[in-house]
């Protein structure tokens, strides 16, 4: 069986802001914009996974929620998951420590003013469907 390494995303919302990254690297990604997260390591759940990459990459304390129905390809063997969280009230205001150079807040009418990484907007339109539902 080939390989298979999940990259797991998170969906970290403020209120009904949905936040941004813009990647600073590799040439081939940088300047697209992408949902934070990154590999799970061997042992690791995808939560814990997800947990410490946002605050490597963000500087904050987040808690998972929920995953978001769905996986999408990515350059063989990666695979992208993506979660809902929130930061936790005491966490730092997120940073672009690490992967990227720019972050934004998006208001639900401003969703689709950065250009996503052509990978993840499938899960973008799948949470836009989920929060239509809910409100
Ligand atoms: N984090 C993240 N990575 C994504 C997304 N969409 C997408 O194609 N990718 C790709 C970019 C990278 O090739 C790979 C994840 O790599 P990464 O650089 O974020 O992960 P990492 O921090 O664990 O990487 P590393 O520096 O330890 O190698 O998945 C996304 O929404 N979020």
């Amino acid at each position: 069986m080939t390989e298979r390494i999940v990259v797991v995303a998170a969906a970290l919302y403020d209120g009904d802001r949905l936040l941004a990254a813009r990647r600073s690297a590799p040439p081939v990604l940088a300047g697209r914009w992408e949902l934070p997260g990154g590999k799970v390591e061997e042992g690791e759940s995808s939560e814990a996974a997800l947990v410490r990459e946002l605050r490597e990459e963000l500087g904050v304390e987040a808690e998972v929620v929920a995953r978001i129905p769905g996986e999408w390809p990515l350059k063989s063997p990666y695979v992208l998951q993506a979660w809902t969280a929130h930061l936790v009230p005491t966490s730092p205001d997120p940073k672009p420590l690490q992967d990227h150079d720019e972050l934004r807040w998006l208001a639900p009418g401003e969703i689709w003013d950065v250009n996503w990484l052509d990978q993840d907007v499938e899960a973008i339109r799948i949470l836009e469907r989920l929060r239509g539902a809910g409100s």
